[in-house]
């Protein structure tokens, strides 16, 4: 059997994948790897930077200095660029405002991707659960379980709204939408891939979800 054991979970924004793929890590006592904050810390970083995000070329420079450092304990991990704790920041508003212009720069996602990679092969746990949006396709096309973690639109955009309290609830769900149709310009992760098997939680509750990714995972690991 593969070590670690790969868990991979892709899907659209507000689908559930970070919440969803850590409560499967802490149950299942895998890692987590959260791939989302990378692509968010390097947004932070060029901004830091003074480098404008739709600037692809000073993206690229930046990368040079992108010293990133990502814990995978699904209890509660930090994100680090050099010496600063980004944790925080990368959520904020105005980073997920651009953080798919970084996002669709080749050579940005050729770097990351190996990054995951070594972090993935590094794991000391039995296993880990990786989240994204390319991570079925072309992070980890082999891992064992690959899940299109998916959600209608609307029930996406509530939920999101509903963990951004104190924001426009009509803003988070247009800046939601704007991110999905910018990302998937970049990556398919609105179709399954062949082999990738979809959970759609738009008509379960959060522990539903769950035990819906757990119950995948399980029927490959009894094979
Ligand atoms: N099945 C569910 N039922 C109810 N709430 C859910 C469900 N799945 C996730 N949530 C909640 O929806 C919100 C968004 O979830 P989460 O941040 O994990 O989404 P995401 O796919 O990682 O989004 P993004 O890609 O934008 O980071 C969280 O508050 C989470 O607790
Ligand atoms: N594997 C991935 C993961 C993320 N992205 C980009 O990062 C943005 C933030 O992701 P979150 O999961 O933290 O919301 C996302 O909107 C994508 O632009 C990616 O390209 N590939």
């Amino acid at each position: 059997m593969q070590f670690p054991f790969v868990v991979a979970v892709d899907g659209p924004a507000g689908s559930g994948k970070s919440s969803v793929s850590k409560a499967v890590a802490r149950r299942l006592g895998y890692g987590f790897l959260d791939t989302g904050a990378a692509y968010r810390a390097l947004a932070w970083h060029a901004e830091a930077g003074g480098v404008e995000p739709e600037d692809a070329a000073s993206v690229i420079s930046c990368l040079a200095s992108f010293d990133y450092r990502i814990g995978t304990d699904p209890a509660g991990y930090r994100v680090h660029v050099g010496a600063t704790d980004v944790t925080d920041a990368i959520r904020d508003p105005q980073i997920s405002s651009v953080v798919s212009l970084v996002a669709r720069v080749p050579e940005v996602r050729t770097h990351l991707i190996e990054l995951f990679r070594s972090i993935i092969a590094a794991e000391q746990r039995p296993g880990i659960v990786v989240e994204g949006r390319d991570i079925t396709t072309v992070v980890a096309p082999d891992a064992p379980v690959r899940i299109l973690l998916t959600a209608s639109e609307e029930v996406r955009m509530s939920r999101r709204a509903a963990e951004l309290t104190g924001h426009d609830a009509g803003k988070t769900g247009e800046q939601l939408r704007a991110r999905d149709r910018a990302d998937s310009k970049v990556v398919d992760f609105t179709n399954a891939a062949e082999g990738v098997t979809v959970v759609d939680s738009t008509e379960l509750d959060f522990e539903q979800t769950v035990d819906a990714v757990i119950a995948v995972v399980e029927s490959v690991s009894a094979e």
